[in-house]
């Protein structure tokens, strides 16, 4: 989604140089990221559909906190999701089948207060909404009253469509998600690539029309074949986004600490790293315990007279 530099907070950490007002001082931050003109000053709902409609790729992360989340927005990045992925990234859970609402809620808080331009979706945790769609309902309404987020995400296309359509009857707009589902780890037999083969596509095909017609404002494709997500991209009037689904949907999203080399061991395929901070925030640690047992730290400029 085109956007015109990070939101009018103002907000940098440095002092500015005399004379150069806060704007200025964001508006230097913001030209790495863009900058120019157009895009909204707080992304909602509608800017997903006018950015399928127009042809501009819509940009989200996984977000945990509030550091992180301010870094985002102020980056331009049109939505950030509070994902039960916080399970592995915060918790450190082998799956995220264990991560309650309860764990989820102020990681959700953090991330909004910080949220200035970002649409902030909230992930609905395994457990809190499949019985039913009164479950659904109940729960999408804590993440929206106790949080701050502007909408909800939650697994399954056909399975999960009378839920969908419930949440967005109550106000409050659904992302779905489908393909690879975190949640169903064991149903699926592991991480297992979905959607492959024409039986698969044509599954996902379905999946996908049931949670337009029920009122998804997007849709997430997770780790499905290329060729199956652009099928289902141009079928779709709703944008869908991509993770680990190729170059054809809407958008991308990625989890964060995989996009920034924070996740040791393996890590999928489909993720790019623009960062090593797992290694420079290591570095730091080590240099940091060196200079205190050596007393280069503190300094005479780190003392009070
Ligand atoms: N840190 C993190 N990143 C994620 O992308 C993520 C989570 N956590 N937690 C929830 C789910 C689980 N996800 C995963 C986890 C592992 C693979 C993976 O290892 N995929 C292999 C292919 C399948 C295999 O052989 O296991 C790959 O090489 O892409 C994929 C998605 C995606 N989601
Ligand atoms: C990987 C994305 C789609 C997710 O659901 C999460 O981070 O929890
Ligand atoms: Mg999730």
């Amino acid at each position: 989604m085109a956007q015109s530099g990070p939101a009018e907070t103002g907000q940098t950490q440095a002092e500015q140089p005399s004379g150069a007002s806060a704007r200025d001082g964001a508006a230097e931050v913001a030209a790495p990221y863009g900058g120019g003109s157009g895009g909204p000053k707080r992304v909602r709902t509608r800017h997903f559909s006018q950015a399928k409609r127009d042809g501009v790729k819509i940009v989200g992360l996984t977000s945990y906190d509030y550091l992180s989340a301010g870094i985002f927005d102020r980056a331009g990045i049109d939505f950030l999701l509070v994902g039960d992925s916080a399970g592995n990234t915060v918790f450190g859970y082998d799956t995220t089948l264990p991560v309650t609402v309860d764990e989820l809620i102020p990681l959700t808080r953090a991330v909004a207060r910080a949220a200035k331009r970002a649409l902030v979706v909230a992930d609905l945790p395994f457990g809190s909404y499949e019985t039913n769609p009164r479950e659904a309902v109940h729960t999408a309404i804590r993440f929206m009253k106790e949080t701050g987020a502007h909408a909800v995400k939650l697994e399954g296309g056909e399975r999960s469509a009378e839920q969908i359509r419930r949440i967005v009857e109550a106000g409050i707009p659904v992302m779905a998600h489908i393909g690879y589902t975190p949640q169903s780890e064991h149903g699926l037999g592991g991480h297992v690539i979905q959607a492959r083969g024409d039986a698969g596509a044509e599954q996902l095909l379905r999946d996908a029309k049931a949670v337009e017609e029920t009122g998804a404002f997007a849709v997430v494709l997770e780790m499905v074949p290329s060729e199956s997500a652009r099928r289902v991209t141009e079928a779709l009037s709703i944008p869908t986004i991509s993770v680990g689904a190729g170059p054809h949907c809407d958008g991308q999203l990625l989890v964060w600490s995989d996009w920034a080399g924070f996740t040791s061991g393996r890590i999928p395929k489909f993720v790019k790293q623009y960062a090593q901070l797992a290694q420079t925030l290591e570095e730091a640690a080590v240099s940091f315990r060196e200079d205190v047992a050596s007393g280069s730290y503190p300094a005479p400029e780190h003392e009070y007279e």
